[in-house]
């Protein structure tokens, strides 16, 4: 088969590098419209950082993995199309602020209509509201092509920083198909592709709208155990239990699991916030308050754990952090990923900028240019100027010299092995760390003389 996928972002540019590993006999495009993501694609530099990918893409690249600018040329060779653009939260009109915004869909949707020929399978990779099918479905059959089509579901389950991992080992591969004679055979055509390296029992086939459910669902639950052990965190705070003891006491009932109940600044990542948002809109819409009301609240007590944290750091350093400098350790929502959207960082550091704090920012993945994209508003002052406030580091000892408090927002494991003996000696005293990922060992730096405030204990 020839096999399209529009957008080379997190997911496109991976979930195509491992079909292409594991199907040598499919010929595997990816396209964009980010010139520059594509170059990066085709270059030794790839615009995603997962550990691993650099080999699984030089293994297939140029065989049958290719990256391309052309879309048109790409989708009218296609016969299997993946749409794999972004679906950010809405900004504009009705449903700003929560709804998905659907227009880069339509827009793949209305050129997959112009250009497409023969039999084609359009596969959604993207995380989209419920019965987005139907939309794409009736974009297809309105143009009068010279094409016949199915639209599958297929959500994407990976996480970044583990996205070689999880592609090469999912829990489950999920294909929601019509159900049709046509549906079930353009649904095993696609099942047949993973069945290539997932065990088929681990390929489950439901119909388009649970498919298209189960992602937003899935996302909502993983978000809603990092909020609800965030919640249960702050009652720690409150009366000296240890959060990372109670998470290891309720993950050992099996029916409750240890998973992701590691408390922490709050969650961020391009999607539990956006995809609960939506999930939100259309429990609104489909008159569901009550159901909206209970998810929302997830989104509502991340953003407090976010807030707590800064109001806890400057509470702590005497009430005021004004011209105090403080180190950030860690920009990136979380470890192993260059990735920093939504990160919990961009709301901390901003609001240590709004109390005046100096912010000098390490992290080793993420680049100054995409801190000072984040931290917009904050980036310039009045006149146009870079913030001054805002220092990039290269070098995380310097980062951390003559500051008065340390705070860690990212769980990069080097953070663990720093050496923090040297780092107490060079800050001001009290010197005060707030790990934000739990990660340090806080007895230890007592010992040294830090003063160590964790999440939840
Ligand atoms: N980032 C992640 O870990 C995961 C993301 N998802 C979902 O996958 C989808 C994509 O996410 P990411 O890869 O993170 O987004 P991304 O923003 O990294 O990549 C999307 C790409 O699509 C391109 N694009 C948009 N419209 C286009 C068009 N008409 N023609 C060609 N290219 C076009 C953009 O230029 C961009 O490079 C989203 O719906 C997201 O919710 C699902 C699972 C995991
Ligand atoms: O749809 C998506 O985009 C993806 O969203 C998440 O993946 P991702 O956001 O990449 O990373 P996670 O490991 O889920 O972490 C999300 C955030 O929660 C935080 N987190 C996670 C787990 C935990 O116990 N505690 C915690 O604070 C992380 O630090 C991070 O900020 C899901 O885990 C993926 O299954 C899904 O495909």
């Amino acid at each position: 088969m020839n096999i399209c996928c529009i957008g080379a972002g997190y997911v496109g540019g991976p979930t195509m590098a491992m079909i292409a590993l594991k199907c040598p006999e499919h010929r595997v495009t990816v396209v964009d419209i980010n010139e520059k993501r594509i170059a990066a694609w085709n270059s030794n530099e790839l615009p995603v950082y997962e550990p691993g990918l650099d080999e699984v893409v030089s293994e297939a690249r140029g065989r049958n993995l290719f990256f391309s600018t052309d879309v048109n040329g790409s989708i009218a060779e296609a016969d299997m199309i993946f749409i794999s653009v972004n679906t950010p939260t809405k900004s504009y009109g009705v449903g700003a602020g929560r709804a998905a915004d659907l227009k880069f869909i339509e827009r793949c949707a209305r050129q997959i209509a112009e250009v497409a020929k023969g039999n084609i399978i359009v596969v959604e990779k993207s995380t989209l509201p419920v019965r987005t099918a139907e939309s794409i479905r009736r974009i297809l059959e309105g143009c009068g092509g010279e094409f016949t089509f199915q639209v599958l579901s297929n959500p994407e389950f990976l996480a970044e920083g583990t996205a070689v991992p999880d592609l090469l080992n999912p829990d489950r591969v999920l294909i929601g198909g019509e159900q049709t004679p046509e549906g079930d055979e353009a649904a095993k055509t696609l099942a047949d592709v993973y069945a290539k390296w997932v065990p088929r029992e681990r390929i489950l086939t439901t119909n388009v709208w649970s498919s298209e459910l189960s992602k937003l669902t899935a996302n909502a639950f993983l978000a809603q155990r990092v909020s609800s052990i965030n919640a249960i965190s702050a009652l720690c705070e409150a009366t000296e239990a240890n959060v990372d003891e109670v998470a290891r006491a309720i993950g050992t009932d099996s029916r409750i699991g240890p998973k992701f109940l590691k408390s922490s600044v709050g969650f961020g990542g391009s999607c539990f916030q956006k995809d609960i948002l939506n999930l939100v809109y259309l429990c609104e819409h489909f008159g569901l308050p009550e159901v909206a009301a209970y998810w929302e609240q997830v989104i509502i007590m991340n953003d407090y754990q976010k807030s707590r944290f800064v109001r806890r750091l400057v509470r702590t350093l005497f009430n005021t952090v004004s011209g105090k400098k403080i180190a950030i350790l860690g920009f990136a929502f979380k470890k192993d990923t260059n990735d920093t959207r939504e990160s919990p960082a961009i709301y901390v550091c901003r609001d240590l900028l709004e109390e005046q704090a100096e912010v000098h920012i390490f992290d080793p993945k993420v680049k100054a240019s995409q801190v000072f994209a984040d931290l917009q508003q904050d980036a310039l002052n009045g006149n146009g100027e870079p913030n001054p406030n805002i220092i990039i580091e290269e070098d995380v000892y310097a980062a951390c010299e003559n500051a008065h408090a340390v705070a860690i927002l990212t769980e990069w494991d080097r953070f663990r092995d720093l050496d923090w003996q040297r780092i107490y000696d060079n800050m001001l005293k009290p010197a005060f760390v707030f790990d934000g990922r739990n990660i340090l060992d806080a007895p230890a730096l007592r010992k040294m003389g830090f003063e160590v405030y964790g999440i939840g204990r």
